[in-house]
């Protein structure tokens, strides 16, 4: 899954500042809906972006289209390999690359966690692991130090329905970490949460996805989740309007 960039890639090598994703270009209809257009986005390790914006501006397209779900018509999404040599093209990969390293690289937060409520708070956190081909007693350790790290140590066999909303999401971000990804993408993470529990999860996922090798990527329309973001990028009418 080691691609050579369509190369020279032209701001690959202008660029001086380090970069984990970066979109370019991206455009997307459905339809006669032009969802996305010439849209571009630079995320850089150790940040936290917002992705603001009316309803149906886009913000949920460039996600997708970020995250290697949902192939753009045009533009290009590249993703720094993680030992810092060269990219990858998401476009240039097969499906069963793209997937794979969707497993390994991205982390994924929705509004509702959407966590099996059959099993336990760290099955759930462990089932992306084994999913990934990691030993079932390794996976078991990871999920209980995720769940320690977002403040539910020993919570691990309680299953979901025991659970309150805030920590029920906490669990859901566990899982997202479990993976040790690249990149985290949450759609209106606290969207179902009460003020003050929105902003304890908040925190707690901004602190657990922010690091000198890892990036948050969130979507919301919440202006207080985007304050607490390093940095917005304003969507209208499918264009990037305003990227600080
Ligand atoms: N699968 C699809 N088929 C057809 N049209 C779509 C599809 N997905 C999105 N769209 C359209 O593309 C535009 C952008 O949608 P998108 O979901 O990205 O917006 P959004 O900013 O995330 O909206 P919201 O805040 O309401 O979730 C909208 O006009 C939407 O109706």
């Amino acid at each position: 899954m080691q691609h050579t960039p369509r190369s020279p890639h032209p701001t690959h090598s202008a660029d001086p500042y380090p970069w984990l994703l970066r979109a370019e270009s991206l455009t997307k209809t459905f339809g006669q809906t032009l969802a996305l257009s010439d849209a571009s986005v630079t995320v850089r390790p150790g940040e936290a972006v917002a992705i603001m914006g009316a309803s149906g501006s886009g913000k949920s397209t460039l996600l997708h289209a970020l995250a290697g779900v949902l192939p753009p018509d045009r533009g290009t999404v590249l993703l720094r390999r993680p030992d810092g040599d060269g990219f990858d093209d998401l476009a240039a990969l097969t499906d069963a690359e793209r997937s794979g390293l969707r497993l390994r690289r991205f982390g994924f937060v929705f509004q509702q966690g959407l966590l099996i409520p059959e099993l336990t708070a760290g099955e759930n956190v462990a089932l992306p692991l084994l999913l990934a081909g990691i030993s079932r007693h390794e996976a078991n350790a990871r999920a209980a130090t995720e769940l320690h790290r977002l403040g539910l140590a020993g919570l691990d066999p309680r299953r979901i329905g025991q659970l309150s909303g805030g920590q029920a999401q906490r669990v859901a971000i566990a899982r997202a970490l479990a993976v040790r990804p690249s990149v985290i993408f949450a759609d209106e993470p606290t969207g179902a949460l009460d003020s003050g529990t929105a902003s304890e999860v908040l925190d707690a996922l901004v602190a657990a996805s922010t690091g000198p090798e890892r990036a948050l990527v969130v979507v919301t329309h919440d202006e207080q989740v985007a304050a607490r973001c390093g940095r917005v990028v304003r969507l209208r009418d499918g264009r990037v309007e305003e990227a600080q």
